[in-house]
């Protein structure tokens, strides 16, 4: 296999707040190909965002990287080291902040966020914007920029591009600003685009449209997308992987369609379950019972414990790291959850615990075993 564009190992990230530590980012991992648009999907707190303002390393205070790796195109973006006196440091051939400045924000890993009005001036005209953020960043005059502008107006699907160029952001509605957003981040042909939930806060048909466009593209540029969302839809619609994460973890990663059809974790089956699937009808939708707890003191065991229909006793005490739990020859899918054999720590033996389920005790569902579907 080749080498990923970007490695991503056991990556913690906390904030050092009033309350205690928040560990927002609990010692993730995951690759990146070329090619390819990998997800990242959980409930609000999970963890989404901290992970991709990481890989930029746009964590602020009080809020810090305190460990792991991370690696793109074979140049180390955040790495530790001990020192003499014993104490971590930052690598030596670590990216400086100027790097990451000139070279990779922007240019070699773009970011498009949920609200475009947060990147996009509104003083300024959208065309304007755009020209000039390409004639910065690929040195061309201004006349070829406007011109590579009007294209990649047109490119992302914005009628009468010409015309529109010279329009204001708020003359757009909200599902073309997030397309001129794309068209910046395309821009740059940068190897790698973080979509941070872009289009979270657009209608369904809206975001049908941009998630088709942006299927194309990728196809005919051939760009890396990290893919945040908390939606399993979307998810569905344009992601080749998926990693979903949990109070600070991943806790299951897999192709898209094993996912779906070979849940290995009960919490990707209860997200699954608490979204309408365009593969599936539903009688009726179950939201996931409880909330996700505090990442200041996390449950003890596995994470999802207090809110698992399939929890037991020895849930509350082993917790569980992510294991390959593929059948021979498949595509690696892993997954934390001590149900498979993969972890024989007794689960079989273990007595179900009552959790936030809402019928109490579990029995029905616990009585069924692990696998079933
Ligand atoms: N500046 C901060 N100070 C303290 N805690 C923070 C800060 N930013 C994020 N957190 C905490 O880090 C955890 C992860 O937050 P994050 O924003 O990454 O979640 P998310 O998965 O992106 O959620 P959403 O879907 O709502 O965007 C949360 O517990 C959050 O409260
Ligand atoms: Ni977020």
């Amino acid at each position: 296999m080749t080498e990923p564009l970007l490695s991503v190992r056991d990556l913690k990230t906390q904030f050092f707040t009033e309350d205690g530590t928040v560990r927002a980012v609990d010692g993730i991992s995951f690759d990146v190909y070329e090619g390819e648009i990998v997800g990242l999907v959980g409930e609000s707190g999970a963890g989404k965002s901290v992970a991709t303002s990481s890989i930029l390393r746009l964590v602020d205070s009080p809020g810090e990287i305190v460990g792991g790796e991370i690696e793109f195109k074979g140049e180390t973006i955040f790495g530790l080291e001990e020192g003499d006196a014993g104490e971590l440091r930052p690598r030596d051939e670590m990216l400086t902040e100027t790097q990451m400045r000139k070279r990779i924000r922007g240019r070699e890993i773009a970011i498009i966020f949920q609200d475009p009005m947060e990147s996009l001036n509104p003083v300024f005209t959208v065309g304007g914007q755009l020209r000039e953020f390409i004639e910065i960043n690929r040195d061309l005059d201004p006349a070829e920029a406007k011109e590579e502008a009007i294209d990649m107006l047109r490119e992302v699907g914005i009628p009468a591009p010409e015309s529109r160029y010279d329009e204001y952001p708020h003359q757009f509605s909200g599902g073309m600003r997030q397309r001129v957003l794309i068209a910046m981040a395309l821009a740059c042909q940068p190897d790698l685009i973080i979509a941070d939930e872009p289009t979270t806060a657009l209608d369904v048909t809206v975001e049908g449209e941009i998630l088709e466009m942006v299927t194309a593209l990728q196809e005919k540029y051939d760009t890396s997308f990290i893919w945040v969302t908390h939606d399993m839809s979307v998810v569905a619609e344009i992601c080749d992987r998926v990693n979903v994460m949990y109070l600070g973890e991943i806790i299951e990663q897999a192709e898209v369609d094993d996912l779906f059809y070979d849940t290995k974790h009960p919490y990707t089956s209860a997200l699954l379950d608490s979204m309408p699937r365009p593969d599936k009808t539903v009688d009726e939708l179950r939201p996931i019972e409880g909330v996700m707890p505090e990442a200041i003191n996390p449950p003890s065991g596995c994470r999802f414990h207090s809110r698992c229909p399939e929890a037991r006793e020895v849930c509350r005490e082993v917790h569980p790291d992510l294991r390959d739990l593929s059948d021979e020859g498949e595509a690696t899918h892993t997954g934390a959850c001590v149900k498979h054999d993969a972890f024989d720590v007794g689960y079989g033996d273990s007595p179900a615990i009552e959790t936030e389920t809402g019928s109490g005790f579990s029995a029905g569902l616990t009585e069924t075993g692990g696998e079933a579907e």
